[in-house]
């Protein structure tokens, strides 16, 4: 065995290990980080990058068949699934060498190139080495759950770790799971001319606003997407190239090919937790407000810690434990301005409290203003007109954003910076946004708060009579 001791042991080098890694290394600690698959984790090389790059293709074909509105005659797109796959590891092999091995080595990170597990509350094993670390971070992140279903094992089906190296296209993809894997993946495939039909247990985007969900619902549906809600898989059968899918209400849905999206697992089974005094708990490691785990030298970050499942997440992650790590200060994470957006076109994008949730929590305080994207004069010359802001405001201040629209994903950041830095919405109003620009449709929300107080007041009214009558 050959032994190494370290300041900082990261297991898993996807977007939050390779954050800490990186960061840490670059402060001055020794650090080691294990990866025992490939160097990006799941966002590199099957979730977020190759998920927006087949968007990309399934944009670009349907902006041909929709362009006669401008004056251009419209295309049949003519898309090559095999070649849009092509564009997908062409885009993921530009982006692999920020996270590879060669760069991280450069920054002075000593990376192994294995599977790591505790032996013991100090100590980690991968492959020939022993390592022993002052802290440790576990950055193991998530796997796709594939539930048991009877019938799944016996036929042939895709995850987000096989979608995008398969290169037949799919003549009716159904997809098991209406979260934003199957929402995205749904309006991909129908725009790269495949049938598609999503069948959802409950509600489809249902971690969403229903307002907000339901626009980009009924955007999926005009495309062709076939949604069925509250429809719970209860067997699964068929053959390659012929799959059925039963439901507890008794329909039959029949496809080629099956995409399961219901869901994430954390990979906690390789680590042997229990050896080192790690409790689980729902899905994922149980971590305190500052991501320590009940063994205090051990942190979990990102996928794994089984809140939040973003990559922005897992790297606010590592910004918050790299504080504490290094420095030895108190650092704890908040969620109230983490943002998340779902790419479909039209996008959604939360930050904070939804509407109800801020109604559950401020009653009759809270005020809801919003903003309708058809209003906006650059929506309205790019035809983008369909969508809405709207923003939860108590005490004059921003508790959450939602926004269904194109760009919402672009929008949302500025109600991030707003939440984070307990912004007032006064504060928001005196930006200056550049016209004509889908950023107003900000600004106009803002100003939908101001409105009613400045034009529909009396006493406001009455202080301008009042000063004009005696100003020259
Ligand atoms: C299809 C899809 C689309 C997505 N789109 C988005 C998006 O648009 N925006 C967004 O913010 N998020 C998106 N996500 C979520 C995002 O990918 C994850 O939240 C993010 O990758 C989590 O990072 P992580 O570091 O926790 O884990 P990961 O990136 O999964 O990295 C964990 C790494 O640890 C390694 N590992 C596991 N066990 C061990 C071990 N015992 N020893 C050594 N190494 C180990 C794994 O091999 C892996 O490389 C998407 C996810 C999917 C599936
Ligand atoms: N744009 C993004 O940021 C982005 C994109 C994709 C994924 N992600 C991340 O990945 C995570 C996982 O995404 P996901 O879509 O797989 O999960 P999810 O948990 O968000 O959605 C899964 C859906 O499957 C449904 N479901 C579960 N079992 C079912 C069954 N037997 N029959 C029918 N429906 C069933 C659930 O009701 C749920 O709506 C997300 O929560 C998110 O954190 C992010």
């Amino acid at each position: 065995m050959n032994r190494i001791e370290c300041d900082l042991l990261v297991i898993g080098a996807g977007s939050g290990g390779l954050s800490v890694a990186a960061g840490a290394s670059q402060m001055g600690a020794d650090v080691v980080l294990l990866e025992g698959h490939r160097m990006g984790g799941d966002c590199l090389n099957y979730g977020c990058v190759p998920s927006k790059a087949l968007l990309a293709s399934a944009k670009a074909a349907y902006g041909q068949a929709h362009t006669a509105a401008f004056g251009v005659a419209d295309q049949r797109p003519q898309p090559d699934y095999a070649a849009a796959k092509d564009h997908v590891h062409q885009v993921i092999g530009t982006i692999a060498p920020v996270d590879s091995q060669e760069r991280f080595e450069g920054l002075g990170v000593r990376v192994i190139r294995e599977f790591g597990h505790f032996t013991s509350e100090t100590e980690v094993e991968a492959g020939p080495h022993r390592i022993t670390a002052r802290r440790i971070v576990i950055a193991t992140g998530s796997s796709p759950l594939v539930p048991p279903v009877p019938g799944l094992d016996k036929v042939p089906f895709e995850t987000n770790e096989t979608l995008f190296d398969l290169r037949e296209k799919p003549a009716h993809l159904l997809i098991i799971g209406g979260g934003p894997i199957g929402m995205e993946m749904a309006q991909a495939h129908v725009r790269l001319g495949c049938k598609v039909t999503v069948i959802e247990g409950q509600k489809a985007l249902g971690k969403d606003d229903p307002e907000a969900a339901a626009l980009v619902l009924e955007a999926l549906r005009s495309e062709g997407v076939e949604i069925a809600e509250g429809a719970m898989v209860s067997r699964v059968g068929g053959q390659a190239g012929a799959i059925e899918v039963e439901t507890k209400d008794g329909s039959t849905f029949h496809g080629t090919h099956l995409l399961m999206a219901v869901g994430r697992k954390a990979n906690t089974d390789r680590l042997n937790l229990e050896a080192a005094g790690i409790e689980t708990r729902g899905n994922g490691i149980k971590v305190d407000e500052s991501l320590l785990t009940t063994n205090r030298r051990v942190y979990a970050i990102g996928d794994v810690a089984g809140g939040m499942q973003f990559t922005h997440v897992a790297g606010y992650h590592a910004s918050v434990i790299i504080r504490s790590a290094l420095f030895g200060l108190p650092s704890k994470v908040k969620a109230s301005h983490i943002p998340w957006a779902t790419y479909t076109d039209p996008e959604l994008a939360q930050v904070g409290l939804t509407e109800t949730q801020a109604r559950d929590r401020y009653g009759v305080k809270l005020e809801v203003v919003r903003f309708e994207y058809e209003h906006n004069d650059r929506a309205i010359a790019e035809r983008k007109t369909k969508g809405f802001i709207k923003v939860m405001v108590s005490g004059g201040r921003p508790v959450g954003a939602t926004i269904a629209g194109h760009q919402a994903g672009e929008l949302i950041s500025l109600w991030s910076l707003a939440l984070a830095n307990r912004l007032k919405m006064s504060q928001i109003a005196a930006m200056v946004a550049p016209y004509p620009s889908f950023g107003e449709i900000n600004k106009r929300a803002a100003g939908a708060y101001f409105s009613p107080r400045l034009f529909e007041s009396s006493l406001v009214k009455r202080a301008v009579r009042l000063v004009q009558r005696w100003i020259p």
